[in-house]
């Protein structure tokens, strides 16, 4: 006895024999039911996608036009599609149709799709009903040729010992059908020729026959795992103009390989006539799983599954699924239930064209799109599309386990994400239903609108926030168009937070070596302050600089906004180096504090939030505890200030820093700046961004430039350079008492008694004579008469270098590209390199590359002139 629905569901055909369309009330009367059940009967049967219905008051209903053959196959409205069309036109071709070969991976469906391909050609009316489907698998007879042959084309009486009657062969039963042979590549050569010439004139002998040929009408389908540039199937090729390949499951759709595995789930539980819970883990396990055999394979497991949990629950009125998880103990929302009782019948889910739809939403976000700051309104035109699709389209519902399986994913991803970043920590299950139902959507789209644009547009106004969502796409192992998936992320599940994760002025990063203590402080100050402050990034301990460096170049160049400033704490390593790898990526201020601890990380996140200024937050980190030397605030202010640059290291332009602000009277700031950063800061900018600067203080040249004033201090020496400081700094405001006082103090500080008095750890009797030779044997070899100044530059210089070398001297050796160095300069490193010997072995040291290209720095403007 049938369900009381599908006796409605008949009822309803039969009114429709009469009418294209019938109203609740008809069906009722017809029914013999009242109204409220007939209605409660038909909306089970429209979720079944048995009928559909159109209009609203009265609502009519019609039954749900059942598809072709193909229809059962998963895929053929998807992936699959183009396959079947073609294998449609193969079945439709006039007067015989053409033959066809399908290629692909074990298990991919290749009978499966022979079948459907008999199948469409029994519908469709160009074989007969009862005509045969007559199927050869070639490696079962591969050793054995004249039996293949003798099955094949069948045998005359007396062919061979045992023949006694005339015997028809596969050909004679598929006469008027379809013979499909499979793995054809493992044909003998012996039947290969005969097959050539069945295919070519429908003729052929059976085996011991040579005088009268038999005439049959037969269409031929071949399939193989092999690839076609195999030699005979390049024969084959010739005769057989349709070739289809199938890929393998894990090459389609997602949505495919969920509907495969709900297909095969839903099989067996109606076999079993039992329901059966699958977690959701299973379904992930599955689709993980690299499936060799592919789609048969998936069948089969689904089947061992059944099997197991049948066995352990043989009266239990649900089956759980165990695979991955520990008696099958698992929440029921996590999971899918599949019913073993419900009518199963092939459904042709509606298919329904979502592009041009999707289209119109498109157009629509992005004129709303035009206005920032209403992304509310975005959110809520995707809730009433979903509402208006869900009216129309029953797949939606039908897809529920798909949709499920997505939600699933993006639960586990979007706590990731608040864990991390302390934002979307309570995002409703309506968010997360609403964003898998269009994810589930997009799925099954096959052309796509593009939506670059208005994410273009989004990620302009929500920067921030469609990092966060890059980063829970990341996370979330669907393959699905990454435009799209990104704006529905930031429109569905982060629309609420958007403003507060923009409003922030400042780019927050943390580095750790080893482990994963850069995360961890950054989950733990994130969620205190309730807002994605920190990215941070976890590095091996033995991580280089560039590596650090390259990686946070990565995160700047995604921000795709300025900030008023960056702060960078780091746990480890050389704060300078540090300093200047970052630096140059930046054209912002930049805090570097070497000292990452979660106090300071929360102390620095806490100011961020509460929008204090970035010159604030550097002055308070100057202040903490034993952070002497441990940070370093540089950048080009928003005050009056000087630069200061030596080439000869950072020391030396914090002590002229420290002459300049002890002398000086106006209200200005002294900033210290690395030579080669100062150098890139010049090329890269304009004079704008030099707005507050009077002038900038070097021991070198600096390639010529108009973006700022800049001043080399052994110019000083010289009368020119002299008056051009002095005017300098009257235009300051300064006055003539200081302004003596500070060129009397540089030239101080510059001479060989400074140079002695810099030198802290190394005898200065000592080492200034060695300078001084060394200095002269350059001289010698490039035959250069040196001006005083440029000796006294150099003197200071490399004294300056050996003592930072020896204090130094486990930091790791820096060695330059060679590749494409000119020749000037690669002579210069071997020079320097014989030249700097003797001291290198009497101080145990090693003038690295690195170093050497600072003297090159010195020497350049000389050697190129010659
Ligand atoms: N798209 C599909 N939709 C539903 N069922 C499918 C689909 N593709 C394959 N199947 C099922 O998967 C199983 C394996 O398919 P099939 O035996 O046709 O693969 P095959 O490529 O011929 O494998 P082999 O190369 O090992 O012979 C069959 O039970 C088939 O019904």
């Amino acid at each position: 006895m049938p369900k009381a629905k599908y006796r409605v569901l008949d009822q309803l055909k039969e009114l429709l024999q009469n009418s294209k369309k019938v109203t609740t009330q008809q069906v009722a009367k017809k029914a013999g039911l009242s109204r409220g059940v007939t209605s409660s009967y038909l909306s089970k049967l429209y979720h079944e996608g048995l009928i559909i219905k159109s209009g609203t008051k009265p609502v009519y209903w019609q039954i749900a036009i059942q598809g072709d053959a193909f229809s059962a196959m998963i895929g053929a409205d998807g992936s699959l599609k183009k396959i079947v069309d073609e294998c449609k036109s193969a079945v439709d071709y006039p007067p015989h149709g053409f033959p066809l070969i399908i290629t692909g991976p074990s298990g991919v469906g290749k009978s499966y799709l022979a079948s459907l391909v008999f199948k469409y050609a029994q519908e469709k009316g160009v074989i007969a009903k009862d005509a045969n489907f007559a199927v050869l698998n070639c490696a079962d007879y591969a050793n054995n040729p004249e039996l293949l042959s003798s099955v094949l084309f069948g045998y005359k009486k007396g062919a061979f010992t045992g023949a006694n009657t005339d015997m028809p062969g596969l050909v004679d039963q598929a006469d008027g059908g379809y013979l499909f042979l499979d793995e054809v590549h493992r044909l003998p050569r012996e039947s290969q020729e005969k097959l050539f010439v069945l295919l070519d004139s429908g003729d052929f002998y059976p085996l011991g026959e040579n005088q009268k040929k038999k005439h049959v009408d037969v269409r031929f389908i071949f399939a193989t795992t092999e690839n076609l540039d195999n030699t005979l199937l390049q024969t084959f090729q010739r005769r057989v103009p349709l070739q289809v390949q199938l890929s393998s499951i894990a090459d389609r759709p997602l949505l495919e390989q969920c509907q495969l595995i709900e297909h095969f789930f839903k099989k067996e539980a109606v076999d079993m006539q039992r329901d059966i819970k699958v977690p959701y883990e299973t379904i992930k396990q599955l689709i993980n799983t690299r499936q060799i055999g592919n789609v048969g394979s998936l069948a089969n497991q689904i089947k061992l599954l059944c099997a197991e949990a049948f066995r352990k629950g043989q009266d239990a009125s649900i089956l759980r699924i165990s695979l991955g998880k520990k008696d099958g103990k698992y929440e029921d929302d996590a999971s899918w239930l599949i019913r073993g009782t419900e009518h199963h019948q092939p459904i042709e889910s509606q298919i329904t064209d979502y592009a041009p739809s999707l289209g119109t939403l498109l157009s629509t976000l992005e004129k709303q799109e035009q206005r920032p700051g209403k992304i509310n309104e975005q959110s809520l035109t995707i809730t009433r599309f979903l509402r208006d699709t869900r009216k129309t389209a029953a797949n939606l519902v039908l897809d529920k386990y798909f949709t499920n399986y997505i939600r699933q994913e993006l639960i586990q991803a979007v706590q990731q994400i608040s864990a991390r970043y302390g934002v979307v920590k309570e995002v409703s299950q309506n968010k997360l239903n609403r964003a898998a139902q269009m994810i589930s959507l997009l799925q099954k789209t096959l052309d796509l609108p593009t939506a670059s644009a208005v994410l273009d547009l989004a990620k302009k106004h929500y920067p921030r926030t469609a990092y966060l969502c890059r980063k829970t796409m990341e996370l979330v192992d669907i393959r699905v168009d990454s435009d799209w998936f990104e704006l529905l992320l930031l429109y569905t599940i982060f629309d609420h937070e958007a403003s507060q994760i923009e409003n922030q002025d400042l780019l927050a990063i943390l580095v750790c070596h080893g482990g994963g203590m850069a995360s961890s402080i950054c989950s733990v100050v994130n969620d205190l302050c309730g807002n994605y402050i920190f990215e941070a990034f976890d590095m091996p301990i033995d991580v280089s600089n560039q590596e650090i460096s390259h990686q946070i170049n990565n995160y700047i160049k995604q921000q795709g906004r300025k900030y008023d400033g960056t702060v960078l704490l780091f746990d480890m390593g050389s704060l300078s180096n540090m300093y200047r790898e970052v630096k140059s990526l930046l054209d912002t201020d930049l805090l570097v504090i070497n000292n990452l601890t979660t106090a300071v990380a929360l102390d620095i996140g806490l100011q961020i939030q509460q929008k204090q200024e970035f010159k604030k937050i550097a002055e308070k980190a100057e202040k903490y505890p034993n952070s002497m030397n441990i940070q370093y605030y540089e950048g080009i202010s928003q005050k009056q200030n000087i630069i200061v640059s030596c080439m000869s290291g950072v020391g030396l332009s914090r002590e002229v820093k420290q002459i300049l602000t002890s002398v000086l009277q106006s209200d200005v700031e002294i900033i210290t700046m690395d030579y080669r950063d100062l150098k890139t800061t010049l090329q890269n900018h304009d004079h704008l961004y030099f707005k507050n600067t009077c002038f900038v203080l070097t021991t070198a040249d600096v390639p010529e430039q108009n973006v700022a004033e800049v001043i080399n201090i052994y110019d000083i020496m010289d009368k020119n350079g002299d008056s051009q400081l002095r005017v300098l700094l009257e235009q300051m405001g300064e006055n003539k008492r200081t302004i003596n006082q500070l060129m009397d103090e540089l030239l101080r500080f510059f001479t060989i008694g400074g140079i002695k008095g810099r030198l802290r750890f190394m005898n200065p009797e000592v080492v200034i004579p060695e300078v001084q030779d060394i200095t002269a044997k350059f001289e010698e070899y490039y035959h250069l008469n040196l001006s005083g100044k440029i000796k006294l530059n150099l003197y200071m210089h490399i004294a300056l270098m050996f003592e930072r070398m020896m204090l130094n001297n486990d930091r790791p050796v820096q060695e330059l590209d060679v590749k494409d160095m000119p020749e000037v300069e690669e002579e210069f490193y071997s020079v320097a390199r014989n030249i700097f010997h003797d001291a290198e072995t009497k101080y145990n040291i090693q003038v690295d590359d690195y170093e050497l290209s600072l003297m090159y720095e010195l020497f350049k403007p000389m050697l190129i002139k010659e």
